[in-house]
This record gives structure tokens, sequence and C-alpha cells, in this order.
């Protein structure tokens, strides 16, 4: 078997802080009261330090989609059929659905990613083809997928960022469509956080909640039928999604590129929390965009010492949180690189 996880090498260490005092001195000097543009400052130190520049810039934006089909759908526990998935990868492609809009608003260029979709499209060039199988195997009786599968998840996931970072992209966000990827995200997140996995189940996309009992039982059995070692490799790939997995690699991508990605809702978040079990680095170029109202969401926010920016009780996914908060982190790019310091402007500097 070939080892790609170890051939690729994503080679990811934390930002330099030598820089640390001289952004802190420059946000200081800007004509406000210390500390007065709250998170908008700690995002520009954060994105300066990504850069290592005191002006540090905004490029090309790129949104990444994976879709990917589930196994584990096939026990009911997402109130969505299978079919919803390759529906919305032709909705997305079409332009139709909610990342279309927010990011033909904040000029994001949008790319689909099949991943692994229980369904054969017709050629268009639009779509990017890395489908691995047509959906994961069914986590409840076996792994969801080979390391072998897994491996070359990750590299499709690198790649794509690899791609996007060659067009003078600095700044990206990744989403993903999947019916019953609620479920095994709260896997990895039960896994990863040691969080006990009732608290880790939430609706998904069952607006009622009803399905919370049913989705709880069946993920407790996958759980209680899974006698492997836990390290994060058969965790990832016992639990995972091909989108998801895609989504792992492109973010240790991004960060192996310094590039800043900003990360969705809870299925986005748990796969920086997978991300992390492999290269713990890879959260200091990470962005949270929002807090979402899938149950657990909050708690691996909690447990990462994350600080998301937004809270519009979305609970989507496809990235939309992630898209959703872009106009924040480009007002603290403006704030670094647009407000005059005491020295340059004619306010008596107060403290
Ligand atoms: C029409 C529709 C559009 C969506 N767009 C994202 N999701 C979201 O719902 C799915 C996860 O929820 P669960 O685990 O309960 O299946 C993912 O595809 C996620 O992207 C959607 C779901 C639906 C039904
Ligand atoms: O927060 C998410 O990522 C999410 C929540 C519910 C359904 N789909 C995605």
């Amino acid at each position: 078997m070939i080892n790609r996880l170890t051939e690729m090498k994503f080679e990811i260490k934390a930002p330099d802080e030598d820089i640390i005092p001289y952004l802190q001195d420059k946000i200081d000097n800007l004509t406000k009261p210390k500390g007065a543009l709250g998170q908008l400052e700690e995002i520009a130190m954060q994105i300066g330090m990504i850069q290592q520049r005191l002006s540090p810039e905004l490029n090309n934006p790129y949104h990444i989609l994976f879709a990917g089909d589930h196994g584990i759908a096939d026990e009911g526990v997402s109130t969505a059929p299978k079919s919803v998935t390759y529906e919305m990868v032709l909705n997305f492609l079409k332009g139709g659905a909610g990342i279309n809009f927010l990011c033909r608003q904040h000029g994001f260029k949008l790319k689909v990613v099949d991943a692994g979709v229980d369904y054969d499209f017709e050629e268009n060039s639009e779509l990017i083809s890395r489908k691995i199988r047509k959906g994961t195997r069914n986590l409840l009786n076996e792994p969801a997928m080979l390391l072998d599968e897994m491996e070359l998840a990750l590299v499709s996931g690198a790649e794509q960022v690899i791609k996007a970072h060659r067009e003078g992209c600095n700044v990206i966000s990744f989403g993903e469509m999947g019916i019953g990827n609620t479920s095994t995200s709260a896997l990895w997140m039960h896994y990863f956080t040691g969080i006990p996995l009732e608290k880790c189940v939430g609706a998904g996309c069952d607006y009622t909640g009803g399905i919370v009992k049913h989705k709880l039982a069946v993920l407790s059995q996958a759980r209680d039928n899974f006698n492997g070692e836990s390290t994060p490799e058969t965790v990832i790939s016992h639990f995972g999604g091909f989108e998801t997995v895609m989504t792992v690699g492109a973010m240790l991508k991004a960060a192996s590129l310094k590039m800043t990605f900003i990360v969705d809702g809870f299925i986005m978040t748990a796969c920086l929390l997978a991300a992390k079990q492999l290269y713990p680095e890879v959260q200091s170029y990470a962005v949270f965009g929002h807090q979402g109202d899938e149950l657990g969401h909050k708690l691996i926010l909690d447990y990462l010492g994350a600080k998301p920016i937004l809270n519009l009780g979305l609970r989507l996914g496809e990235g939309t949180g992630a898209v959703c908060a872009y106009p924040i982190i480009e007002s603290s790019i403006r704030m670094i690189n647009e407000m005059d310091t005491f020295k340059e402007v004619k306010v008596s500097k107060y403290f």
C-alpha cells in the first residue's frame, strides 16, 4: 500500500511569534482606545501572523464544497433521503443554493467537488470529479472507508487547495454536502473530544428534532460494534465521509501553504478537530466563521477554545456560515491597513 499520508508531508508549523509585538504596536497605535475594536483586532493579529506582514491582504477568496454520500444514511439517521446529496450538487452547479448567493455576494469563487456521491453525473466542466466510491460503506457494521481510500481523499482535498493557491488565493473556506454527515461528524467529535455521544448527536437537517433518539441509538450501536484501536487514522476512516476527509486534507494543505481558512458549522468544525489530530498546529490558520445551532457545535468550539465571529442560528452547512463571516474578516484587514495612527493625525495619545 502506498502511504500517501506520509508521502504528502504537510509540514505545518505555527506562525512565527516574533512579529507579535510589531503587530500589537501597530494595532495599539491606530486612532482608537486600545482594544476598542475587539475581535477585529484579534483577527487582524492572527492574519498578520499567518502572513508575517504588518499590512496583511486578502486575495482571491475561494470556497471549495466537497460532496459525498454515506452508507449510514441507510439506517434512517437523517430525515432527508440520500438522493438529496446529488440533487443539491446539481443545484450548486445551477447557482440556486444557499452557498451560491453568499459566494456571489462576497466574491468567492465556488468550486464543487464530487468526493463520493452515489450518482453518475453527466459530464460537466463545472463539477470536479474526484469520486472515490459511490458513497461510503455502512459504518454501523464495517469501516466507512479503507485506509487507502482515506489517503486518496486527503490527497484529493489537498490538490484542490494547491490549485486555488496557484490562482493567487490566500483566504479560503470549505463546505460540504452529504446526507448523513452530521452522524459521522458526531462520532468524530465523540472520539476526539471524549464528550459523551448524547451531547454530540443533534438534529441535523431534521427541523423537528424528532430524529435524535433513533440517531443516537444507531450511532451508539456503531460505536459498540467498533472494536479497532482508536488512532486518529482509524477513527477518521472508520467513521468518516469522503467529503469530510477531503476537507481534512484541504485544511491541512491550506495551513501548510500559510493560507487563512474560514471554518463553517458543526461538520466543518469536526473536520478541523480531525485535522488537528494529525497536525495540531493546523488550528493557528483557522478563523471560525460562526456558531451554529446544531447540538454539539458550541461544545466543539469550546473544546477548541475557538471564538466564532457570528451567531445567526444557522444550521445548514455547505459553508454558509464561513462565507457569511467574510465581511467581518475584511473589516479587520481594512482596520489594520486603512486607519491612521496617532503619529499620522492630530489625535492626542492618551494612554
Ligand atoms: C435540502 C437540503 C440542503 C442541504 N444543504 C446542506 N444540508 C446539510 O444537511 C446534511 C446533514 O444533515 P443530516 O446529517 O441530518 O443528513 C448535509 O448535507 C448538510 O450539508 C442540507 C440538507 C438538506 C435536506
Ligand atoms: O452546522 C452544520 O454544519 C450543519 C448543521 C445541520 C445540518 N447540516 C450542517
